[in-house]
């Protein structure tokens, strides 16, 4: 994401699988993919529970949002 070429993209990432003890955490994932670094990118994370449906809405809801607006 710090390339100049993926300036203009836009970013969603689930961290999946919250329902599973031990699971990294929404910020432990964030974190380790330097998320919180990145300036001047559109990006987002989005824990969820996928077998559950669980953050799924919610992120594609960000998606759409952010796509629709650019
Ligand atoms: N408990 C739990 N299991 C999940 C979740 N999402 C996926 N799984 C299970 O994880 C297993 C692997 O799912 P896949 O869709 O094959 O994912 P993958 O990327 O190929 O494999 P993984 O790296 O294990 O996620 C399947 O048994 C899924 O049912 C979740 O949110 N919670």
């Amino acid at each position: 994401m710090t390339e100049p070429q993926l300036r203009d993209a836009t970013l969603l990432v689930y961290a999946n699988k919250q329902d599973v003890p031990g699971a990294a955490s929404a910020a432990e994932v964030s974190a380790e993919l330097g998320l919180p670094s990145l300036r001047g990118r559109t990006c987002f994370l989005q824990s969820c529970v996928a077998t559950q449906g669980e953050g799924l809405y919610e992120g594609l809801d960000w998606l759409s949002a952010k796509l629709n607006a650019a």
